[in-house]
């Protein structure tokens, strides 16, 4: 695979908790808008579980396989290999990194950071890029630390952090194009994508308001 910072531009996280239908079809609906990446994030209150989570997850892959749409695999790493999912994700909480890169070879590894500490952690690790966050308050994740603001990701850049990052937390059209600017590569959304009342034309704008700023910077 290119260098993983070609694929963070539009990053698309979901479970099914996060969806208000059918999530084969709100995947669906996110590709034709342009997502760039996928991660299968099935966490939280009512998440599916076992042979449902993994028949969920094979079907969610093979329709970004068919698009060439990079699979991520969000904290679950045995299920990430059982898939032969092109990476995972882990946070600061989950298995180690470095211990998951160890398991996955050269897949994709991805980490959560909220500040420089982290993130030269991470990288020391063998993070491929990082997910850095959350930048504005979330009502995605339960157990979200504070907003750490896009000043994070300017300030990770000014401290040399010069690897694949993506923003993510509570980013929506209005502060996408703020985001890329500050310096991210890429925006990463739940909620922006899953609660929309029409997903492709929201994504459609997501993409063009990333694409434009990258443009800019
Ligand atoms: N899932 C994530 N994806 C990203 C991405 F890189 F995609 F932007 N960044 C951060 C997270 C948060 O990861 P983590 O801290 O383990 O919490 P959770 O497992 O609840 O998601
Ligand atoms: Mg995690």
């Amino acid at each position: 695979m290119s260098d993983v910072r070609d694929f963070l531009s539009l990053y698309f996280v979901m479970g099914s908790v996060d969806c208000k239908k059918d999530p084969l079809d709100v995947l669906d609906e996110a590709i034709q808008g342009g997502i760039t990446i996928f991660q299968f994030r099935e966490k939280g209150k009512g998440a599916l579980t076992g042979l449902e989570k993994y028949r969920l997850a094979e079907k969610l892959f093979e329709r970004c396989r068919l698009h060439h749409i990079p699979f991520i695999v969000n904290d679950d790493v045995d299920l990430a290999l059982s898939l032969e999912a092109d990476g995972v994700h882990v946070g600061q909480e989950d298995e180690a990194a470095k211990r998951v890169r160890d398991k996955i070879g050269n897949k994709i590894l991805g980490v959560s950071v909220h500040n420089l500490k982290e993130a030269q952690a991470a990288l020391a690790d063998g993070a491929d890029y990082l997910g850095l966050g959350p930048i504005f308050p979330t009502k995605s994740k339960e157990d979200a630390k504070a907003a750490c603001g896009i000043e994070m990701i300017q300030y990770l850049r000014e401290n040399k952090i010069d690897a694949p990052l993506v923003a993510i937390g509570g980013i929506t059209e209005q502060t996408a194009a703020d985001v890329i600017r500050a310096g991210a590569d890429g925006i990463a959304v739940i909620s922006e994508i899953c609660h929309a009342d029409h997903i492709t034309e929201k994504t459609k704008r997501l993409y063009a308001h990333v694409i434009h700023a990258k443009h800019q910077n």
